[in-house]
């Protein structure tokens, strides 16, 4: 069903392909703060069917740390990358890589939380990530994001501002998602396979884009505004139902592409 006259839903995917997953947004409805969603026992029995389904090709893609992400779905641990792609988990029960040395922001976290001063700004810290929700002060986003287009200067070059859902983020350039759907698919477990990624969020978009140069399937969640994604679903509902039609497909037997 197209949630726009421009984006139809994407159709199930035929042959072999690869399963890229944004978090919030698109698996998980927002929630007021990051640590106040819930994961159920039928999304973990969904998406462990899944990566078992596409003989491991399945990554979760997000600006979540990998540890906070293990938390949220233990006991289920997926290939992952975290922080937009500074840190990648390849293999399901291998080590995280960590991409340099995170740059010290942890004086202007303590500095930008003392300019806000107001409790319902939560500033999440991740390493080499600062993250500003004002979800539950969203009267407070323009001076949040002053704040950090201000920090910036004084950061090492080579940082910049994203605009995230109810909220900001200052991050290296080097984060981006669109970068680590490119490291699997260099992975035994990936290539060949027709990538398909689910996002809902500006910082999906470069996802977007490299999944489209790979001739793959890019879905935008909810979209409220202009996006590279070819197809759209109207929210998370709508995405767990498609994933869930996805995995009981028969097309790529049925297309002679798979073995039995
Ligand atoms: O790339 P994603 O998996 O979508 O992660 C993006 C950010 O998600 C989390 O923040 C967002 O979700 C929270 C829970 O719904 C919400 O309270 C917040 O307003 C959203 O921005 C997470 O906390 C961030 O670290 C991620 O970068």
């Amino acid at each position: 069903m197209p949630v726009s006259p421009n984006l139809p839903a994407p159709a199930l995917p035929q042959g072999p392909w690869a399963l890229f997953l944004d978090i919030d947004g698109t698996l998980l409805e927002h929630a007021a703060h990051p640590d106040a969603v819930v994961v159920g026992d039928e999304l973990r029995a969904l998406l462990a069917s899944l990566e078992a389904r596409l003989d491991g090709a399945l990554a979760f893609i997000t600006g979540r740390s990998i540890a906070a992400v293990d938390n949220l779905f233990q006991p289920l641990r997926l290939r992952a990358a975290g922080l937009y792609g500074l840190e990648h988990r390849l293999a399901r029960d291998g080590p995280v890589e960590a991409a340099g040395e995170p740059a010290d922001i942890a004086a202007l976290a303590q500095e930008i939380e003392a300019e806000l001063d107001n409790a319902d700004v939560y500033i999440e810290r991740k390493g080499p990530i600062l993250a500003i929700h004002t979800r539950a002060a969203p009267h407070l986003l323009r001076r949040a994001t002053q704040l950090v287009e201000q920090a910036l200067g004084r950061l090492p070059a080579g940082y910049r501002v994203l605009a995230g859902n109810a909220g900001v983020e200052l991050m290296p350039l080097e984060a981006a998602k669109g970068a680590a759907i490119r490291r699997f698919m260099e992975e035994s477990a990936f290539s060949g396979r027709r990538p398909v990624f689910l996002g809902d969020d500006t910082s999906d978009e470069n996802g977007f884009e490299v999944v489209n140069e790979m001739d793959g399937v890019s879905v935008r969640i909810k979209p409220r505004g202009p996006t590279a994604a070819r197809h759209a679903l109207a929210g998370v509902e709508e995405a767990l139902v498609w994933l869930d039609a996805a995995n009981h497909s028969n097309a790529e037997k049925s297309a002679g592409l798979v073995a039995t």
